[in-house]
């Protein structure tokens, strides 16, 4: 056998949770290469984790703390075998923050869903977050109960570009801005902003590996958004498809949104229906075309992740506290159920 076949394929992963029921904070779990779990428990107490980055180099784990109805902290830890040392925590710039991401120099986003605030921030090389911190507050409307002002859901920084988008579902828009490095403030770029579909209410995104497509999950009106990369550095918003089977009528919220590596499937979670809606990327337009709706076995998918290999997807289900494991078929996209874990109020995966 060569070196490879004898390579521990497992994947470990941790778990952001809310803390209000039975949840004591970030939990590890592991992902074996048949699609089964282990429980590897408790790394860190802490409140309400909603949302987990790692720094660059993996050796701190970030989280957000949504701290529910209260101004939000982040928190860094130093990661170790067994557990997760306390850093540091800094006010993350607003209130409930859902989401944070981290790129290659540190930087640190925040999407503050109560202020509709986008924050900025640096862990530093001693793996402490810096008291340095710049707050950006979206401002306007959208036309749903949901949308009566700024409700910041996420940020990312574009690849390849210097451009950061924050998603905001109750502006129910995309804002752009850039970072100025000598001041470390957020620059915003009032004429790049996407406006979506009246009531769409745009939450997560994810980036098609050709630098080209995006595609941005509305929460509000189930649909999957593809907006392009033009040449000039501006961006356009093109079709929309829906996450729901044809007719569907119950409620639904939609969540959480990957591509596969290689750009051939996108897979979008359906709050509600408790689905994982599986599409085909056109690899020269970019269109999709659903493939089927794969039934979660839990409630509210929250959020979900495709295991480092691209072989199997786990889901986070916040409402029915459990996992769940899908073999993924590369050539059809198609998931098969494989394995179920307990893990309280589960709302974040993050593979190491
Ligand atoms: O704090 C809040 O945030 C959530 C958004 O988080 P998610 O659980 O939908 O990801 C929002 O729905 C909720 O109303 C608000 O209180």
């Amino acid at each position: 056998s060569t070196p490879e076949d004898t390579q521990n394929t497992s994947f470990p992963f941790y778990v952001g949770t809310y803390t209000n029921a039975d949840s004591k904070g970030i939990y590890k779990y592991e992902l074996h290469e048949d699609g089964t779990f282990s429980d590897l428990g408790l790394q860190a107490s802490t409140e309400s984790p909603s949302y987990l980055s790692f720094s660059a180099d993996k050796k701190q784990l970030i989280a957000a703390n949504k701290k529910d109805p209260y101004q939000g902290t982040i928190t860094a830890f130093e990661i170790s075998a067994d557990s997760l040392k306390f850093n540091n925590e800094m006010f993350s710039g607003g209130m409930n923050p859902c989401f944070l991401t981290t790129n290659a120099d540190n930087q640190i986003l925040v999407a503050n869903y109560g202020s509709g605030t986008l924050t900025h921030l640096q862990l530093k090389d001693d793996g402490f977050l810096s008291t340095k911190i710049d707050v950006k507050k979206h401002t306007g409307k959208g036309s749903t109960s949901r949308q009566e002002g700024p409700h910041a859901h996420s940020a990312y920084y574009i690849p390849n570009s210097e451009d950061i988008v924050a998603l905001d579902l109750g502006t129910n828009g995309l804002w752009f801005y850039t970072l100025n490095k000598s001041t470390n403030k957020l620059v915003l770029h009032p004429e790049k902003t996407l406006v979506m579909a009246e009531g769409a209410g745009p939450r997560h995104l994810t980036f098609h590996p050709n630098n080209k497509w995006i595609y941005v999950l509305n929460e509000l009106n189930n649909t999957v958004t593809k907006i392009e990369r033009l040449t000039d550095g501006g961006y356009e918003i093109k079709e929309s498809t829906t996450s729901l089977p044809e007719g569907y009528t119950e409620n639904a919220y939609a969540a959480d949104i990957h591509i596969s590596t290689d750009g051939k499937f996108l897979y979008a979670s359906n709050r509600g229906p408790n689905t994982i809606a599986i599409f085909k990327v056109d690899a020269n337009t970019g269109e999709l075309t659903t493939m089927g709706f794969e039934p979660t076995k839990g409630e509210t998918p929250r959020n979900f992740s495709l295991s480092p290999d691209d072989n199997f997807l786990v889901v986070a289900h916040r409402n029915s506290d459990n996992l769940t494991s899908f073999k993924r078929d590369a050539t059809t996209g198609l998931l098969t159920f494989v394995d179920e874990i307990k893990a309280p109020t589960p709302s974040c995966i993050l593979f190491e």
